[in-house]
Order: structure tokens, then sequence, then C-alpha cells
């Protein structure tokens, strides 16, 4: 359901990333919700050139993630996109847009992902909270951290208090549309990975039938 990378960036990504956001230009972030009057952060201004590099830094982070790559399997991920949040300013609870421009094209978001890049003790509120029935999860992590969520979900970001709160946001198109069948495989592949070589081989590969069978089903490539 949640997929929580412990060290997506390394420290010196994370300082990177820092840097970049100390001259990089925000602009308000409703700029990319005009509707929601609950958001109330600043995100990067894509027409910023450093933008450009934050964007490479956070892309190749998830492109080498084994994790990242078994758990969502993307098949398109949004530009990854730095945000703050100052004292005051928090993302009220609401859903992500089903179809996110991509250039000329569009992204379905199937999942969403917050990477976090401040450090959790310089800032005081600011969690990610995520509503799962009549459960309301928190998450603030370490720098370098990242959180994988279905971008199905009610969620909210809540306000911080004091500090600084610096993520890159983004969301992705995974080929396999269906969270519950999109979980199966996860289930299957990670089980092959960790049994597949002390299996009976005819059943290691009757496993791969089903792997690759559902996969074909399922998967829109
Ligand atoms: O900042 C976050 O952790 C998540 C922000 C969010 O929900 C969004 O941009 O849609
Ligand atoms: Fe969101």
């Amino acid at each position: 359901m949640f997929l929580k990378i412990k060290q997506l960036l390394t420290a010196a990504e994370v300082a990177r990333l820092d840097e970049i956001s100390r001259d990089l230009k925000f602009v308000d972030g409703r700029a990319t919700n005009p509707a929601n009057q609950t958001k109330l952060n600043q995100q990067a201004d894509p027409a910023d050139p450093k933008y450009a590099e934050s964007v490479q830094i956070v892309n190749a982070a998830f492109a080498r993630s084994r994790e990242f790559m078994d758990f969502a399997m993307p098949k398109r991920v949004a530009p990854p996109l730095l945000s703050r949040y100052e004292p005051g300013m928090k993302y009220g609870a609401h859903a992500d847009a089903a179809l996110i421009p991509l250039g000329n094209a569009r992204l379905r978001s199937d999942l969403s992902c917050t990477v976090f890049i401040s450090d959790p003790s310089s800032y005081e509120g600011g969690e990610l909270a995520i509503n799962i029935g009549n459960q309301r999860i928190p998450f603030k992590g370490a720098p370098g951290e990242a959180i994988v969520y279905p971008s199905t979900t009610l969620h909210e970001v809540i306000p911080v208090r004091s500090g600084q709160r610096l993520v890159s946001i983004t969301f992705i198109e995974s080929l396999i549309v269906d969270q519950h069948q999109r979980m199966q495989v996860y289930e299957l592949n990670d089980i092959a990975a960790m049994e597949g070589t002390t299996m009976r081989w005819e059943n290691r590969v009757r496993l791969d039938v089903v792997r690759q069978n559902l996969m074909r089903m399922w998967s829109t490539t």
C-alpha cells in the first residue's frame, strides 16, 4: 500500500537540492491548483534554469532505486517538483488530479510520492497525513527518505508551525492501473526474487508463467 524508501537520495544529493533551493525562484503553489483555497505553499518556478537540475537529481534517484521500480512499476514519472512550506503554510485535505499535464500529453496519477529534504527536527508540523479508512497516518521523513502512496487517497500537509519544510513531490503513472492488481504482482515478484533460486526449477518456471501472465493481462504498457 505504502512504500517507504529509507535512502532514496544520498546525503550529497540532499545537500545539493538544499543549495539549489536557496537560489531557485519559487512561485505560489496555487499556480498548479488554482481552485484549491487550502493550498498555501511555494513551488519551484519551472522557468528557472536551476529547476532542471533538481528534476534530474530526483529522477536519477528513482531510476536507480530497485525498491521504487519494483513497487511502482512506473510507466511515466512527472518531473519532481521542489515545494517549500514556511510557517503557517499547509496543503489542506485534497484529492490529487487524476490527469496531470505532461508536455502535450497527460499522465494518469496512480501513485504520489514525497521525497523529504529538510531535517525533520528543523521544522515543527508539516506532516504529510494520509487518510486510509478511518485512520489518518502522518509521515515526516528523514532527509533523502521517500514515501510512495496511492494517488487515490485523501491527504494533506499539516500546517508548518516553525522552520521550513522542503520536499520534492511527484506523480507516477504505473504500468498497472489497479492498486490491488499491482500489489498481487509485486508480491509474486518479491517471492520469486527471494525464493526463486531455492525452489525446484519446474515450480519456479510455473511461478514465472503466472507472474508474466498477470502482467500481460493487467499492464497497459
Ligand atoms: O508535500 C507533500 O508531502 C505532498 C503535497 C501534495 O499532496 C501535493 O502536492 O499534491
Ligand atoms: Fe496531493
